[in-house]
């Protein structure tokens, strides 16, 4: 059984087709990523999973449950970690973590008080008065005391230092293995979806493009610099390479195909100057950016057909898991980040309505509020250093306004107890 099957799901807000007949599937037990850029519908996905936006068309299955008809008991084994956290700004942390276990009819506090400090998080000041990281934090824990099957953590770089994600993904492997905790994590971090996952996808124009294994994942992706004038680029889009880059004398493409079939149409157009290199994920950031998406990887024919291969062109560069890999590829992508290149607090929505219906079904649920993001204190560590792969689609992505019956419900809040504070 799998975690997730989306199948076939439409979601617009007016005039925007946010998805397209989108499906996934998360397997039982995975860390699975959608990175994608900023507008590129992982938040409006985060809530149509748990139904707190309905969809056009579609299904959604977690667990084999029906996520729209079954929410409520969905939310029973299932914790949401969104990217702008709303809690009751009265409580402090320990006070909003007693109501979930009550909510959840638990009585594990053992683990409050051990994942306060793993998290290093204190129970001295109400909600309304931590920091953006403290406040994610709460997010956290109150989502894991709860013992989910199914994690899902919307862009927890935005608020957390590398270090403290880190710490993180470190506890999340270990439920991993100990309990099998599946988890989906939505990034507009390619390097965080690469670093943590076991497969992830891009999300890109309402679908899922390039799924892969990113754990121990040996791959092929190279990038085609061609100084010759006068270069045919529609042949080398024909095989499934990317341009990069369009100028006379100096083109460039993404490609992850079968190597052979290149060097056949690089002999064919009797190109002479070339150079190919392994990519690093900045080219995949660019694609991104550009709003052009990665082609399908060809399939390879059955003969290999061995031409006159570029030498570079046999090496594979690792991406992914290995931490090597990684700190090496950090290195080569850690050039400054444009302009337009930063991570921005998205502000709330001020245009979805809320329904009593889906209000009331979440009460006693977590979870927090927009605030100004203040620097992380924690400590970053080298590993994770390359910042600069935040993918940023402000300004092709307005924000429309939308119908009011199509949101369920925006924010989910609980109501304290008396005594609470
Ligand atoms: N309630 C809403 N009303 C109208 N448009 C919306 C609403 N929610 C999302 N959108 C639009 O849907 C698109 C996807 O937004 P969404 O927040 O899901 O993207 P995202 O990938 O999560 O981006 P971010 O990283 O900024 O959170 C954007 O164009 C956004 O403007």
């Amino acid at each position: 059984m799998s975690a997730i099957v989306v199948n076939e799901l439409t979601k617009k807000f007016r005039r925007n087709l946010v998805f397209n007949d989108f499906n996934l599937e998360v397997f039982d037990g995975e860390i699975f990523s959608i990175m994608g850029m900023e507008g590129a519908g992982k938040t409006t996905l985060a809530r149509i999973l748990f139904h707190f936006l309905k969809p056009n068309k579609g299904t959604i299955r977690i667990f084999d449950m029906d996520g729209q008809k079954e929410s409520k008991s969905v939310k029973e084994f299932t914790g949401y970690v969104p990217e702008e956290v709303w809690m009751y700004d009265n409580l402090k942390p320990m006070a909003i973590f007693n109501h979930t276990l009550a909510f959840h009819g638990l009585k594990n506090t053992d683990d409050i008080q051990s994942l306060m400090e793993y998290f290093e998080l204190d129970n001295r000041h109400k909600f309304a008065d931590l920091t953006d990281s403290e406040r994610k934090r709460v997010a956290i824990i109150n989502a894991l005391i709860a013992k989910p099957k199914l994690l899902v953590l919307d862009n927890p770089s935005k608020d957390l230092s590398r270090a403290m994600l880190d710490k993180l993904f470190t506890h999340i492997k270990r439920l991993q293995s100990s309990e099998g905790l599946s988890v989906l994590l939505l990034t507009d971090d390619l390097a965080i979806g690469q670093r943590y996952s076991d497969r992830g996808a891009y999300l890109s124009g309402g679908r899922l493009t390039g799924i892969e294994y990113l754990k121990d994942k040996k791959n092929n992706d190279k990038v085609l610099r061609i100084f010759d004038e006068l270069i045919d680029v529609g042949a080398f889009e024909e095989i499934g390479a990317t341009l990069l880059k369009d100028e006379s004398g100096d083109v460039e493409f993404f490609y992850d195909g079968y190597l052979p079939t290149l060097t056949t149409v690089l002999h064919q157009q009797k190109v002479k100057n070339y150079v190919l290199e392994d990519a690093v994920l900045e080219n995949k950031v660019e694609i991104f950016k550009s709003g052009r998406i990665i082609s399908e990887r060809p399939v390879p024919p059955a003969q290999e057909a061995k031409t006159s291969l570029d030498e570079t062109s046999e090496k594979d560069t690792i991406i992914a898991y290995d931490d090597k890999a990684f700190e090496a590829e950090a290195s080569e992508t850690s050039a400054p980040m444009e302009d337009d290149t930063v991570i921005l607090s998205e502000a709330p929505l001020k245009d979805e309505a809320q329904t009593t219906d889906a209000a009331k079904e979440n009460a006693a649920e977590e979870i927090a509020a927009p605030k100004e993001e203040q620097a992380p204190v924690e400590e970053k560590t080298a590993a994770y250093d390359s910042d600069s792969m935040i993918l940023d689609s402000r300004k092709t992505q307005p924000i429309e306004p939308v119908d009011s019956d199509d949101v369920l419900e925006e924010k989910y809040s609980f109501k304290p107890k008396k005594g609470d504070e």
